[in-house]
């Protein structure tokens, strides 16, 4: 059996550029792979079905909650999003690391589930740059963007829930800082003395 892979949990509020950070982190072949959100949110111009999002109708993400399929789920501003748990669990069990980029409500679910994952909460450097953000981007409508504001204050309030805060002034930094900090989590000694316990096991042995 491969060792499990670690899950990362990627959170911050909506525009703050988890997707754009994601991307450069990506761009890099780390030995991860991104876990595919299911939502009831009408698909944008671009996005595609099965690689953006699983794009489903309320019924359809209603029976997967009923039949226990979702690893974490939310309803944002309207809309469900969740994790579906069977890629996670067989993605781990392989050993690799699996990156979900999620909102704040769910990041909590997954802590409660699973307490030894990586929880990384990306922050902008102000809130008017956060406005600038949602706005420059031409997705959301002023009402949507007013609401996804309004929810992104809560969200920043629970930064204090996660392991880790990383400030996206710049992409490529917020990038590098992502993976140092996934890096250094392989190496936390709880880890590795649970990868080698083969020899921590013999240590009262005469070797
Ligand atoms: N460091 C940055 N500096 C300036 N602009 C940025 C930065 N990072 C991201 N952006 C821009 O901010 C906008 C929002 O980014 P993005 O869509 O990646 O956010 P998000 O957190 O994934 O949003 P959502 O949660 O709603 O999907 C995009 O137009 C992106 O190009
Ligand atoms: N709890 C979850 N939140 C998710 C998931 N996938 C995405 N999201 C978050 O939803 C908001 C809005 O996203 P948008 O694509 O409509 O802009 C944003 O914060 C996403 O990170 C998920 O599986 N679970």
């Amino acid at each position: 059996m491969p060792e499990r892979g670690l899950l990362i949990v990627f959170s911050g509020p909506s525009g703050v550029g988890k997707g754009t950070v994601r991307a450069k982190i990506f761009e890099n072949k780390n030995n991860f792979d991104y876990s595919v959100s299911m939502t009831t949110r009408p698909q944008r111009p671009g996005e595609v079905d099965g690689k953006d999002y699983y794009f489903r109708t309320r019924e359809e993400f209603e029976e997967m909650i009923r039949k226990g399929e979702m690893l974490e789920y939310a309803e944002y501003v309207g809309n469900y999003y969740g994790t579906p748990l069977t890629y996670v669990n067989k993605t781990l069990d392989e050993g690799k690391d699996v990156f979900l980029e999620i909102e704040v409500q769910g990041a909590l679910q997954v802590k409660e589930k699973v307490p030894d994952g990586v929880f990384i909460f990306l922050t902008p450097p102000d809130l008017e740059e956060l406005r600038g953000r949602l706005v420059g981007r031409g997705t959301d409508s002023a009402e949507v963007i007013n609401n996804r504001m309004k929810k992104a204050k809560e969200e920043i309030r629970l930064m204090s829930e996660y392991d880790y805060a990383v400030v996206n002034d710049k992409v490529e930094l917020a990038a590098e800082r992502v993976i140092k900090i996934i890096e250094a989590e392989h190496y936390r000694v709880d880890r590795v003395m649970e990868r080698y316990a083969h020899m921590i096991d013999k240590l009262d042995e005469n070797i």
